[in-house]
């Protein structure tokens, strides 16, 4: 049984000393594939074969084909998650990846996976492990997302509390309002001016509760592992992940029947909004979220088949224009 473990490979370095890429990488977006080959396992045939292509900075790509054809792993390969077993080069903005470390390379690209990861602890600490944002960043993110009201459920306060974590919601509320309240009465002005400039908590925490809707739900814990979320709200969430620390590349692997039209639009329309420098992927099993792209991929047998324009794609009446015919996108 151990010996399964003792064969398992490490995985690449996480930071590699004297080779490390600039604060600003990547600053345009640009992605040259070339000549890449990816197998998962040495008596597996490769998942991925010779690919050859150019992603230019801020380009919408979609990256369709049946299931099985590879989609993922060209995501995969883009955040080395397959170390072994690969050949040929990925450039990002210039820079060959498999350079850097993978500390170095993953957090600076943005994802959106079919199955998000929700881990235990409160909505915060989830949203912003390191506390880089202030509340009113991540509650905007949460209300752009469409996902707030899952993370503080609207009620109405005064009312009798529903159930406990709302009793409790309401008694943190009150004790920090009276708290906040005392300090801003008896502190005075200068007082106040110099909690403003030296403290950080007050500022941040308890003014917010004057905001608008009251973002109280960010201190509730989730219930860990996704559980207790669609997966379409998993996605909203990990979208409101990307909203906070915008990236230059952006993998969007579209879930499939899960998550409903309507959430699948919503997505794609904040996406379009708010990345419109960017450049992104879109691993696509519908066929509305393709159309707009500037260019699609259409995968086949771990081969990129056809490339270009969705409507030329459809005029060469080739696998696109058969997929689109069929509307048959994988799921
Ligand atoms: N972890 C893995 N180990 C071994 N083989 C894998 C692994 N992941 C994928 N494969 C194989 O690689 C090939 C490409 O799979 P991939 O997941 O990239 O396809 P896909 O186009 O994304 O499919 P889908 O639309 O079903 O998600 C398939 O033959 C698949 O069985």
């Amino acid at each position: 049984m151990f010996r399964k473990f003792i064969d398992i490979k490490p995985e690449a370095p996480y930071i590699i000393d004297g080779n490390r890429p600039s604060a600003e990488w990547p600053a345009s977006g640009k992605i040259e594939i070339r000549n890449f080959s990816m197998t998962y396992r040495e008596d597996l045939p490769p998942s991925l074969t010779n690919i050859n292509l150019t992603i230019y900075p801020g380009e919408k790509i979609g990256i369709v084909g049946r299931t099985g054809a590879g989609k993922s792993s060209l995501a995969k390969a883009l955040f080395r998650l397959v170390p072994d077993g690969t050949t040929g080069s990925i450039l990002i903005d210039g820079q060959d990846i498999s350079q850097f470390g993978v500390g170095d390379l993953r957090p600076r690209l943005g994802i959106i996976p079919q199955e998000s990861t929700i881990f235990s602890g409160t909505y915060k600490r989830n949203l912003d492990p390191l506390d880089e944002f202030s509340i009113e960043e991540i509650w905007s993110a949460l209300l752009k997302c469409n996902i707030a009201s899952k993370v503080s459920p609207p009620h109405v306060k005064n009312s009798p509390p529903q159930n406990n974590m709302q009793a409790e919601n309401d008694k943190e509320y009150e004790m920090m309002k009276t708290m906040y309240d005392k300090q801003w009465s008896t502190a005075g002005k200068w007082m106040k001016l110099f909690m403003l400039l030296f403290t950080k908590w007050p500022k941040k925490e308890i003014s917010n509760y004057e905001v608008s809707e009251p973002p109280y739900g960010l201190w509730n814990n989730t219930q860990g592992g996704g559980r207790g979320f669609s997966g379409g709200q998993g996605q909203l969430f990990s979208l409101c992940r990307l909203l906070l620390r915008k990236r230059r590349i952006i993998v969007l692997d579209e879930a499939t029947a899960e998550v409903d039209l309507e959430t699948d639009k919503e997505i794609h329309r904040l996406i379009r909004d708010e990345f419109s420098n960017s450049t992104v992927l879109t691993i696509a099993h519908r066929l509305e979220t393709v159309m707009n792209s500037d260019r699609i991929i259409v995968m086949d047998k771990g081969q990129i088949a056809e490339v270009g324009p969705p409507q030329e794609l459809i005029k060469q009446g080739g696998l696109f224009a058969k997929l689109v015919e069929a509307n048959d996108f994988g799921q």
